[in-house]
Parts: C-alpha cells; sequence; structure tokens
C-alpha cells in the first residue's frame, strides 16, 4: 500500500447494506470500506449473498442502507459510474451475433473509456482473430474475448463475479496471470469472487467472507497470516494441551487431528506440532462452521 492509497477516499463505503427478496432477508445489513489499490477476494457459499453485494454496488440492483462507489450512488448513477467501473459476471454475456471486430466497435462508440488498440493487444498471444464470429468461439476464448475488453476499459475499479466459471486450470491460470501482469496498478482496485479461492490466494491483498447474507471476515492477508495458525497434532497428549488452547476448529484427516486457532501465540503452538499458516480454503471451512467468527459484526 502505498502513501496515496493510505490517505485516499475509500472505492467502496457500504453502511447498513440489506437487501430484500419478496419479504425475505438476504443481505443483513453489511458495513465495510473497499480502500483503492487492493485486490479483494468475496469468498462464501452458494446463496451466501455475494452476487447480490457485488450487484449492489454496480446499480444493478436496489437495496435498503447506503453505498457509494468512487463517491456516487451505484443506483442513481449507475451511467456515470459505468465510466470508471468494468465488470465480468457469470452470466454476463457477449454479443454473439457480432464479429470480434464489430464488438470492439460498438464499445470504443458507448464506452468513453474504451481502447481498441488495447484490446487487440490483449487477443495477441491468443488465438482469437477479429473476424471471428464471437458466437463460434469456445468457452475458454469466450472468456478470453471478455477479459480482453473489460482490460482495454480504463476503469478504476473491476468487479469480477466468478469470472473463470467452467474453464480449465490453464486458462484460469492464464486469466489471472494476464489480468495482475497487464492491468493491475496501484490506482485499480479489484473486486473477485469465486469458489476456487485457493487458485486466487496468492494475489489477494483483502478477503471477506460472508455467510449467510452477514460478513463474519473482513481482514488484510497480512493479518489473516499474522492472526489465525493451523497445527498438526498427531499424539493424544499434545492434542489434549492443543484443545486446551480453544481451537476454533478442530478435524481429523487421515488419521491427523488439524487445529485452528485465532489469535494464539505461535510459540504456543510449536511444541504441540507442525504449524503453519491455514490455506484460505482452510480457514473458510473453520470459521463458516462456527456461531460467529466475528462478534461484532456477525450476528
Ligand atoms: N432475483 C432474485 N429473486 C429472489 N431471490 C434471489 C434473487 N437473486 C438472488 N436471490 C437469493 O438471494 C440469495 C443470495 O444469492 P446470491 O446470488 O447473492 O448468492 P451467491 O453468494 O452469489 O451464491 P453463488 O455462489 O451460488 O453464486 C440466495 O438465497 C438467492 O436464492
Amino acid at each position: 500500500m502505498t502513501d496515496t492509497t493510505l490517505h485516499s477516499e475509500p472505492v467502496v463505503t457500504a453502511r447498513g447494506l440489506k437487501k430484500r427478496f419478496g419479504g425475505k432477508e438476504i443481505l443483513h445489513g453489511l458495513d465495510f470500506d473497499i480502500p483503492a489499490g487492493r485486490i479483494y477476494g468475496l469468498v462464501g457459499h452458494n446463496g451466501a449473498g455475494k452476487t447480490t453485494t457485488l450487484n449492489a454496488m454496480l446499480g444493478l440492483t436496489s437495496y435498503e442502507g447506503t453505498i457509494r462507489v468512487l463517491g456516487e450512488d451505484p443506483f442513481a448513477r449507475r451511467a456515470k459510474l459505468m465510466e470508471n467501473v468494468a465488470f465480468i459476471s457469470d452470466v454476463a454475456s457477449l454479443p454473439r451475433f457480432l464479429r470480434v471486430r464489430e464488438l470492439f466497435a460498438l464499445l470504443s462508440n458507448i464506452h468513453p473509456n474504451f481502447s481498441v488498440d488495447k484490446a487487440r493487444d490483449f487477443l495477441s498471444g491468443t488465438d482469437i482473430r477479429p473476424e471471428m464470429k464471437i458466437k463460434t468461439l469456445s468457452k475458454g476464448m469466450m472468456a478470453q474475448l471478455h477479459l480482453a475488453v473489460v482490460m482495454a476499459i480504463d476503469a478504476k475499479l473491476l468487479v469480477l463475479d466468478e469470472p473463470t466459471l467452467g474453464l480449465d486450470i490453464t486458462y484460469r491460470k492464464r486469466f489471472y496471470r494476464r489480468l495482475l501482469e497487464d492491468y493491475m496498478t496501484e490506482e485499480r482496485t479489484l473486486i473477485i469472487t469465486t469458489h476456487q479461492v485457493d487458485e486466487i490466494e496468492f494475489m489477494l491483498s483483502d478477503i471477506m467472507f460472508i455467510r449467510d447474507g452477514d460478513l463474519i471476515l473482513h481482514m488484510q492477508m497480512e493479518t489473516v497470516n499474522e492472526k489465525f495458525a493451523q497445527l498438526v497434532s498427531n499424539e493424544p497428549e499434545t492434542q489434549e494441551a492443543a484443545r486446551a488452547l480453544g481451537p476454533v476448529y478442530e478435524e481429523t484427516r487421515f488419521g491427523q487431528t488439524v487445529f485452528v486457532f485465532d489469535g494464539v501465540a505461535r510459540d504456543r503452538l510449536e511444541p504441540l506440532g507442525k504449524v503453519s499458516t491455514p490455506t484460505l480454503s482452510d480457514l473458510f471451512v473453520a470459521l463458516m462452521q462456527r456461531p460467529t467468527a466475528n462478534p461484532e459484526t456477525a450476528r
């Protein structure tokens, strides 16, 4: 994080964000700030409310509470906001009847910050050619085209909702590498949801876990690494000692007992077995099963 990002206004601010569908409350009053220049992972089970949260930020759905994105109310000022926001969602589709070059021409007419040259540049190195009809592209090529389009937009905020759904591992890795190497700068902010959280963990600066419409963890990755520890312990005596330290999670896997601790110093754990930082997917499993992972924000 640079000084500028430390002192600048958050890119997204939400206060008491609630959403109801047909009388049923789906989001229960989320409060968060997303600063500039960060890469956020938004993680939660199916139906937890990730897409609804993103849709509220993008002005695609109405909500109760307050959201400001780049200082604007996204629902009231969607058109203005979209000059500086780009997004890919698992349901967004490109116009299939167009050729690739026609899509670029269309976008350069409707989007003030779209660069045809950049879009073409991003496609070099792929099998996609400007003359191709979009409907003939494979799923992987379609995702590459989508990424090229989004990366050709000079946006301050990029929102990716399951951007690599249905892609094979090679395409997924290439997708994230391209995004990091060719797009991310300190002025840009990226928010990603995915169920393959281990694949994006390396690039995240911050994480949000959402469970049943509540934000149960919102933390910088550095803090996650300091705060949480995983211990693998094989002997009954050391396991007993570990339990006495109040793990937030315990599981027996392949004959080994794995504990996750929140805020227990590593030098207290080290005599009891092998200590490491839990992966995000391990932490996710551990925290999702607790009654509350973060009592001040969870309900
Ligand atoms: N248009 C809608 N009408 C009614 N209910 C909806 C609508 N959209 C979403 N929901 C409900 O809101 C809840 C949250 O859905 P949402 O799509 O935000 O979850 P998600 O965390 O993105 O899930 P997934 O990982 O499966 O994409 C779910 O219970 C879903 O059924």
